[in-house]
């Protein structure tokens, strides 16, 4: 975004006005930068820095010409700047905007009125959130704001034109803007920075009085030097704010004083419970504001993006052989959480999956008050909280890259008394929530969606739900699903007609959790206004991440491979029977029921595939296992055709596209269609196809297929933006290693 100004005057060359300058210098602006400060030496290194054109010590010579004016003073400095300001600038001021920096508004909102007179229209009260525990403009830094959020208080009198010009400042310097109100930000920033920074104050000059000679200093660790940094901040500003933010400040430190309180009493007492529940709270917490700060994920592989992208490159060749668990069923767990919360009384959840998407779904019930402990190696213990007992959650719940949580949150969230807003990452944030939007107003939900029917979802609180009796335009258990939960607050029966079957995970969890569920063909109900009983629940492994390997061991001559502990829900095993159709030596051995779920150990030896026409009754069956049974495909004598299955557009990636994409790099013959794809496989025993570089774009499963398909490549296969792999199968490529894959990972620069 380009910056028009022709003359930015900033008051105060110190950090945060020095580092304005810089990132505008750095943005290629090209108007001139003046600044005024009373250190005539700061101005000099300002210009000798290259940062700004020219200064003084005095404002009135410099306001003339300006076309905006930045005052970057301390808090308490602005009062009189503005004083200074409204003597000098004796023109109707219409054109020039001012803006200030100052960490409270409040208080600079009275400053101005008494300066001015009244605020002005063409003044824009902002808070940049950067900063450094440096000052001075010689530590100016022209990254400072990237990324960084600049928070704007316009008033009711403010021109627009003003605010958008503010906007394009920052915006220029790389900050994401944002707009509340004076009263919000200040209760926002007393908890988030001030109190914070009062904290390190106290502590450090706590420590240094009792040892006046910093010995102990010496032997400060890592937690100190973290916990500390910002008691190094500049003393006066810090001064400014607390005076000026006093009551928002005061009430933050009450409910500080509260919780440290009650900390005090857990370890007089030595209740060792009551520890670990606030830590553990503490620590999910953290982690999941990282998350939702940086919009990824919770887990450190994840985490890499911030530096760039994470790539696996997969050596061609291998034999699968061995004996595996995958890890836990992705739509159990969602739904383990969602119903254990819900419930009366405690429910012990093992086999839980620890990917992301789950992840998501269980950080965002202790976001509404849930007790949750765990997940510890799949266990997880649930304190549900009764139909009612949810809380409104502090902000918008994200729900990572997670199709599946966002609907059926949406259900759940239309039932209760509060305001909720859901939100997640970039890949969900283009996906169709419309779907569940619409029928969920039919019943009476107040929901909105942005443009195209996308998130965030936007769920107002108490409206009143009436059951409806809906057929579904797709087949969908996320929209089933999500319509179940929403009927379970519903006056009367919740009907939901499906075209074809889907995954029937949530109406067995329902029985389970003696919640009736009736179903009659192809339409199941239920009636709102009863209650869950909690109950164990073992999660089976998930066939969709089992699927990977299926597909490995059928594919490569010499492979025999054991899966154990399968859910082979029959809505579900979709990828079996089109496998075994395709001519697949696979069985399912030791079939047992496991806490209402079917599940089996899978074994499969290699066979020589053939092409077939996918059965179509089959496509919902085994929705998730298209892009590793588009390899199987590519491996198989003759053509493997699929059709009706457009709903394979709109998951994480279009995964019809972005296999076929894939696909044509390795050189593999296909043709792509609306709704599905032909592929013309190669029964050859020698390679079926070549190496190079392929694009998940983000998608896990067509990261993890690609994978698998190296092990009948010529060539290495480089698979670029794997990370999200950790959203349904964390530990996948350890897995794959056990069995004869080898791929390796690396990070690329974004
Ligand atoms: O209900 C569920 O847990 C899921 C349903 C399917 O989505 P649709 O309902 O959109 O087909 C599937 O693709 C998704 O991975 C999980
Ligand atoms: C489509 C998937 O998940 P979701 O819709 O929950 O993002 C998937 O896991 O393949």
């Amino acid at each position: 975004m380009k910056v028009r100004e022709s003359r930015i005057v900033i008051v105060g060359l110190g950090l945060i006005g020095g580092s304005l300058a810089a990132a505008l210098r750095e943005s290629g602006f090209r108007g001139e930068i003046f600044a005024c400060d009373p250190s005539a030496s700061e101005i000099e290194l300002g210009i000798e820095m290259g940062l700004i054109d020219s200064g003084d010590t005095e404002l009135a010579s410099l306001v003339d010409d300006a076309s905006m004016i930045v005052l970057a003073v301390p808090v308490l400095a602005m009062e009189s700047v503005m004083g200074e300001l409204a003597a000098c600038l004796d023109r109707a001021a219409d054109d020039v905007v001012i803006t200030d920096v100052g960490s409270t508004k409040a208080a600079i909102q009275q400053a101005a009125e008494r300066a001015f007179g009244s605020m002005l229209p063409n003044l824009v009260l902002g808070h940049p959130i950067a900063g450094s525990e440096k000052s001075g403009v010689a530590a100016s830094n022209p990254a400072l704001y990237q990324k960084h959020k600049v928070i704007l208080t316009p008033c009711e009198n403010t021109h627009s034109q003003a605010v958008r010009r503010v906007r394009e400042l920052w915006a220029a310097c790389g900050a994401q803007v944002l707009e509340m109100d004076v009263e919000r930000h200040d209760q926002v920033l007393a908890r988030t920075s001030h109190l914070p920074h009062l904290l390190a104050f106290s502590l450090v000059d706590t420590l240094a009085r009792q040892d006046q000679r910093l010995d102990i200093f010496r032997y400060a660790a890592g937690g100190f030097r973290d916990f500390t940094r910002i008691a190094g901040s500049d003393p006066v500003m810090w001064r400014d704010i607390f005076v000026a933010n006093r009551d928002a400040v005061l009430a933050s430190l009450t409910d500080f004083e509260a919780g440290l309180g009650r900390l005090r009493q857990a370890i007089e007492a030595g209740d060792g419970d009551a520890m670990l529940a606030t830590f553990d709270r503490a620590s999910h917490a953290r982690h999941y504001f990282e998350s939702l700060l940086n919009k990824t994920s919770y887990q450190a592989e994840y985490q890499m993006q911030s530096h760039g992208k994470l790539n696996f490159r997969v050596s061609p060749g291998g034999r699968a052989q061995g004996q595996l668990r995958v890890p836990g069923d992705k739509s159990i767990s969602h739904r383990s959480i969602m119903l254990g919360a819900m419930a009366d009384g405690v429910t012990e959840v093992q086999g839980f999956l620890e990917g992301e998407d789950s992840l998501a779904t269980l950080q965002a019930f202790r976001e509404m008050g849930v007790a949750i402990e765990g997940p510890h190696q799949g266990r997880v213990t649930i304190h549900g909280v009764g139909m009612h007992g949810l809380k409104a959650p502090a902000g918008p719940l994200y729900v990572g890259n997670s199709g599946t949580a966002m609907r059926l949150f949406a259900g759940l969230l239309a039932g209760q008394a509060f305001d909720s807003e859901l939100t997640g990452d970039e890949s969900l944030s283009k996906r169709p929530m419309g779907r569940v939007a619409d029928p969920l107003r039919l019943m009476g939900a107040r929901i909105e969606t942005t443009e195209g029917g996308r998130p965030p979802l936007k769920i107002s609180g108490g409206a009143p739900l009436q059951g409806i009796d809906y057929a579904m335009p797709m087949a969908s258990a996320q929209v089933k699903s999500c319509l179940l939960l929403a009927g379970l607050y519903a006056t009367g029966d919740t009907r939901v007609r499906e075209p074809a079957p889907t995954r029937d995970h949530t109406e067995r969890m329902l029985n389970g959790f003696d919640y009736p569920v009736s179903r009659e063909d192809d339409t199941c109900w239920l009636k709102g206004g009863g209650s869950l009983t909690a109950g164990p629940i073992d999660v089976p492994s998930d066939i969709s991440s089992a699927t990977f390997f299926l597909v490995a061991a059928a594919i490569t001559p010499g492979s025999d491979i054991t899966l154990e502990h399968v859910g082979i829900n029959p809505t579900r095993i979709g990828v079996i029977n089109i496998l075994q159709l395709m001519g697949a030596d696979l069985r399912l051995v030791n079939q047992r029921e496991v806490g209402g779920e079917p599940v089996a150990d899978l074994h499969i030896r290699y066979a020589p595939l053939k092409g077939i026409d996918i059965p179509v009754e089959q496509v919902p069956l085994a929705i998730d296992e298209f892009p590793a049974l588009f390899i199987a495909a590519a491996n198989a004598e003759g053509t493997t055709r699929l059709r009706g299955a457009e709903e394979l557009r709109v998951k994480e990636s279009d995964r019809i596209q972005a296999m076929a994409d894939g696909l044509a790099v390795l050189g593999v013959p296909h043709e792509v269609l609306n709704d599905g794809i032909d592929i013309i496989g190669n029964g050859d025993s020698g390679p079926s196809y070549g190496g190079g570089c392929i694009d998940s774009l983000g998608d896990h499963r067509i990261a993890m297929a690609f994978a698998v398909a190296a092990l009948r490549a010529s060539e290495e296969i480089l698979i670029q933006d794997c990370a999200n792999v950790a959203t349904s199968f964390p530990g996948f490529i350890e897995l794959a290693a056990r069995i004869g894959l080898t791929i390796d990972k690396e990070t690329a620069n974004a």
